[in-house]
């Protein structure tokens, strides 16, 4: 048995293809033991802007003040979180909604001041997780809490992936709205740290893929067992890439 953690975009939520789903109960149904972490900032996004709230982000992390944090919070344990679960529950009754307040299933570590309440992920309670896996699927929204202060924090959500994912010896799968690492318009099926590093500084990788892809190798590092970036909106894609590489871009060192 080994663990697939499957962090799904908020940037393909509302276009993710049904057989996603059917292909995280395959995979509990086979060999694997399914977590799923959610993002969710587009609609983190379209809250704050309802509020006439502005979204800003600094090397891609939302600058969280007390009021951006409450409708992060409220956005992702109140609106994304249960429908995720909804969706899951409508094919087996199997998910949960967690966060890391509950069972204590994740502690922080706030990142610096000029984020706001940002935070990264510390340390797993691989417990707790294992308990909750025996009979069910958890869907973990990326919120976390100083236990001591009581403080919650925002985490970027696949930065939480990759320390779950380390920390349980997984696979990863992302799940976002491109079908793959795409250099040249073409997706590119393996990548290594070297063809990494020089996408990077060639700007063929940019933006949001380079916390992704330079996380993705750290995380690897740290024990992850590989890192897959695959298209939520096609058919079958995470059962496809669980078995070979043709679908999206698997990482190796
Ligand atoms: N080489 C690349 N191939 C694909 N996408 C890239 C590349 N370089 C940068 N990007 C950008 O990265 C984005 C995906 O990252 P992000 O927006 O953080 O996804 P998500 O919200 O699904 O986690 C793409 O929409 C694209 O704008
Ligand atoms: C600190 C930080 O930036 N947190 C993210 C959490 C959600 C997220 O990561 O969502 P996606 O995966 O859809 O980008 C945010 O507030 O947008």
């Amino acid at each position: 048995m080994k663990y697939a953690v499957i962090k799904i975009g908020g940037s393909i939520l509302n276009n993710l293809s049904q057989t996603i789903i059917e292909d995280i109960l395959t995979l509990k149904k086979e060999n694997y033991v399914p977590i799923i972490v959610h993002g969710g900032g587009p609609f983190i996004n379209k809250q704050l802007s309802k509020m006439g709230v502005e979204s800003k982000f600094v090397d891609g992390l939302r600058v969280t003040d007390d009021e951006v944090l409450r409708q992060t919070s409220n956005t992702l344990i109140g609106e994304v979180n249960p429908q995720v679960v909804y969706q899951i529950n409508q094919h087996a009754p199997i998910a949960i909604g967690v966060n890391g307040i509950d069972m204590n299933l994740f502690d922080i570590e706030p990142l610096h001041s000029k984020y706001g309440y940002v935070a990264e992920c510390s340390s797993v309670n691989k417990d707790a997780i294992e308990q909750i896996c025996l009979y069910s699927i958890p869907v973990v929204a990326p919120i976390g809490i100083d236990r001591n202060s009581g403080q919650r924090y925002n985490i970027n959500a696949d930065s939480l992936a990759y320390k779950i994912a380390s920390e349980m010896k997984g696979d990863l799968f992302l799940i976002s709205d491109i079908p793959g690492v795409l250099i040249k318009d073409e997706v590119k099926s393996n990548l290594s740290i070297n063809d990494i590093n020089n996408y990077i500084e060639t700007t063929e990788i940019y933006g949001g893929m380079i916390p992704k892809v330079t996380g993705a190798i750290t995380a690897i590092k740290d024990g992850c067992k590989s890192v897959k970036i695959i298209p939520g909106a096609s058919e079958h894609a995470l059962l496809k890439s669980s078995i070979s590489n043709k679908v999206g871009t698997t990482i190796t060192l």
